[in-house]
């Protein structure tokens, strides 16, 4: 890894969705529960979320999400920053009276309530007139495909059937956003997997602007629009899942989003796109160059294991070439994963599909050439820094809350 700073940074996508009105603005928001010793659980978060865009929070767990997500809501106060929704300013405005839904991963749901009366509750509660209600919890129910089911009690649901009628019960009122917390995170693998697409497919007929919050990475490629990858209180990137899995835009970003990996060193030769990195004996490293770098500077880079081929002998044509040592080969049915010592010591991942295409199959210790692409190099940008906070003045409380 590098010890310096890379030379700039790649761009980040923070802006509103192409096309969207913004539905939700965070601006600068901080949240500080006091005490705790690594600091802020938020420390300067910025976000648009476009109307009607399926936008998952996605990070590590303490990243911040779930407290994100309550200040959203309003079950939390931020310490600092804007929360807009629509364009109004929601901060001190009270859950109920904001125009949002929020889902957990525990349904709470009436246990003595048939499923058609566990939607309808909030619609009866608010006086909507029986026939509208009878409609709209009908037509619900069909969306989330349980109209067969809706004289049954809760507990003579599966839990992805369950979990589909908080989804209608919160859907039914038509909230402007709804907030989804690892709903899926108490199902099986295969449950969870069939609900990702049933919800994208649900949000999609819906067109209400979700918030989904989880730690699974696959999960936030599978549904959302865009990702904001959050990591100790901080948007490291937001871009749609193609963006921050092909073009991570930092270290941390790449590592959590599959599988990766990361080289670092001084440009041997810049310009006037493409940088190298000469790591002597005929091996090369080449990459876009980024803005501003020259000769000399140092970069950080990634590229994707998939992205690699592996050959004997050295490569031609391929514009990076790294020789190494395999030192561990693993079979995952549709492809093998080889890890490989490179003769600079980095140690790398190279994914080879196994359909008959590759050139080789190394076993442990024989000596490969790793080469890809110049494109496939991706420079990476240092990782984000909390806003600092204003100084306190004199005798001012107010100037220790940055708002
Ligand atoms: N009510 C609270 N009081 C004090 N600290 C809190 C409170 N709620 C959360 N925190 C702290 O804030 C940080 C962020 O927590 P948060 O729940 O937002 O993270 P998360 O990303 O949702 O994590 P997970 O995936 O584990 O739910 C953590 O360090 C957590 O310990």
């Amino acid at each position: 890894m590098a010890t310096d700073t890379p030379a700039a940074p790649p761009p980040r996508s923070p802006g509103p969705a192409p096309g969207r009105d913004p539905a939700i603005t965070l601006v600068d928001v901080v949240k500080d529960y006091g005490g705790a010793r690594d600091g802020a659980a938020v420390r300067g978060v910025n976000l648009t979320i476009g109307q009607g865009e399926f936008f998952s929070l996605l990070g590590p767990s303490g990243c911040g999400k779930t407290t994100t997500l309550r200040m959203i809501a309003g079950f939390e106060e931020p310490t600092g920053g804007q929360i807009l929704l629509h364009g109004r300013d929601v901060v001190g405005v009270p859950p109920n009276k904001r125009d949002i839904n929020l889902v957990f991963q525990s349904y709470a749901l009436f246990p003595h309530l048939s499923v058609a009366d566990n939607v309808a509750f909030g619609l009866r509660r608010r006086r909507v007139p029986k026939d509208e209600v009878h409609d709209r919890v009908d037509r619900m129910l069909h969306t989330v495909e349980l109209a067969d089911k809706a004289d049954r009690r809760p507990r003579q649901l599966s839990g992805g059937q369950q979990q589909r009628v908080a989804l209608a019960r919160a859907l039914v009122n038509r909230p402007r956003a709804l907030l989804l917390d690892e709903p899926l995170g108490a199902l099986d693998l295969k449950l969870r997997q069939s609900m990702q697409l049933e919800l994208k497919r649900i949000q999609r007929e819906v067109g209400i602007t979700f918030v989904y919050v989880t730690h699974d990475q696959a999960e936030a490629l599978t549904m959302s629009d865009r990702i904001a990858v959050l990591n100790g209180g901080l948007v490291e990137q937001v871009g749609s899942p193609r963006e921050v899995y092909e073009r991570p835009a930092t270290a941390f970003v790449a590592g959590f989003i599959g599988t990766s990996n990361v080289l670092s060193g001084r440009l041997a030769t810049a310009g006037p796109d493409t940088g190298t990195l000469d790591l002597g004996d005929g091996q090369r490293v080449t990459l876009p160059l980024p803005d501003g770098a020259t000769a000399g500077s140092p970069v950080e880079l990634t590229v994707r294991p998939e992205k690699i081929t592996l050959t004997a002998t050295p490569p031609t044509g391929h514009a990076s070439r790294v020789r190494g040592t395999v030192e561990e080969v693993v079979y995952l049915g549709t492809s093998s994963s080889y890890t490989v010592r490179t003769a600079a010591g980095a140690e790398m991942t190279v994914f080879q599909p196994n359909d008959g295409t590759a050139t080789v199959t190394p076993g442990r210790g024989d000596t490969v050439w790793l080469s890809w692409a110049t494109a496939h190099s991706y420079p990476l940008a240092p990782a984000p820094s909390a806003a600092p906070l204003p100084a306190p003045g004199p005798d001012s409380d107010a100037a220790l809350i940055p708002r």
